[in-house]
């Protein structure tokens, strides 16, 4: 066994560049372990998505590689494809068929096991099994046959989870998932997401917002800062300088003062970011 066995998905030397010469990451390597909890923190366009985007091929890197264990660097349609099968994506508003009842939600998740041609008619007996299992697993077998806009926001994203659960995925990239909603039930939805992401050895990649879920939450916290990586260590290492760096508007207090800088730009201070909090 090598000592980088564990690691399920990596880029090196990461490079994406956007029409228009839009700079949205920089010579990244990062390396991801098997049933991590890693959080990706940062300012608006700091590059969290492209970075998550980019570890599905749904961002073509300009420079560098992806790699995924089992599969090797994504340089074609078809290793993509592979890659993707695997790989669940947890969205920020959900992506939900909104006329569709939870379970044909959750069977969507199916779909990537079988020819187009196949999903035109009802899925095998245990696919339905399993997606009702995973509705129960996140809270709500008794709205397997709700339509999912009758649902709440909170319901609606563990309906976005139950979906990828049941594309047995060996990871989950989640894209400010729960940006739109409020702060308990945002609370619930990240422990479930934890939770099942423990019990089944799934490794999580998740973008946030809120610093203070990221440092409850999360096994490993991944900063980033004008499209580089500024920090990458445990939660207990993110100190105030270490903070200044992901969030360069964020002063950290000189020895001699004891106001607290905040970022001058309200909109760009990080939600959930408070003194407090910023150990
Ligand atoms: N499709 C695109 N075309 C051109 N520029 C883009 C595109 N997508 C993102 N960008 C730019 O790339 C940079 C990084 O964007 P990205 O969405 O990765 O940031 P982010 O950290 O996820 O931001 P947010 O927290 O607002 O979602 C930003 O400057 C953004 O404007």
């Amino acid at each position: 066994m090598t000592p980088n066995a564990d690691i399920i998905l990596s880029v090196d030397g990461l490079n994406v560049t956007y029409p228009g010469n839009v700079r949205a990451l920089a010579d990244t390597s990062v390396a991801f372990r098997k049933g991590q909890f890693t959080v990706l923190l940062g300012l608006s366009g700091a590059g969290k998505s492209t970075l998550l985007r980019s570890l599905n091929g749904l961002v073509k890197p300009t420079a560098g590689h992806v790699e995924a264990q089992g599969i090797g660097r994504l340089s074609s349609a078809a290793l993509i494809r592979r890659h993707r099968r695997a790989t669940a994506m947890v969205f920020q508003h959900h992506q939900l068929l909104h006329r569709k009842t939870a379970l044909a939600n959750v069977l969507t998740g199916r779909l990537a096991y079988h020819s187009t041609l196949r999903s035109l008619v009802p899925l095998p007996r245990e696919d339905q099994e399993l997606a009702l299992h995973c509705l129960e697993r996140v809270g709500l077998a008794d709205k397997a046959l709700s339509r999912v806009d009758q649902l709440s926001g909170g319901q609606q994203q563990r309906v976005g989870i139950a979906r990828a659960l049941a594309q047995k995925p060996r990871i989950i990239l989640a894209d400010e998932p729960v940006a739109s909603l409020d702060p308990s039930t945002s609370e619930r939805v990240l422990a479930l997401l934890q939770r099942v992401c423990r019990e089944d050895g799934i490794t999580a990649i998740v973008s946030l917002h809120q610093l203070d879920y990221a440092q409850r939450f999360a096994d490993r916290i991944i900063g980033l800062a004008d499209a580089h990586v500024v920090f990458d260590a445990a939660p207990a290492a993110l100190d105030r300088s270490q903070l200044a760096r992901i969030y360069p508007d964020y002063a950290a207090p000189s020895q001699h003062s004891q106001s607290h800088a905040a970022p001058a730009d309200a909109s760009q201070r990080a939600p959930g970011l408070t003194l407090e909090t910023a150990r």
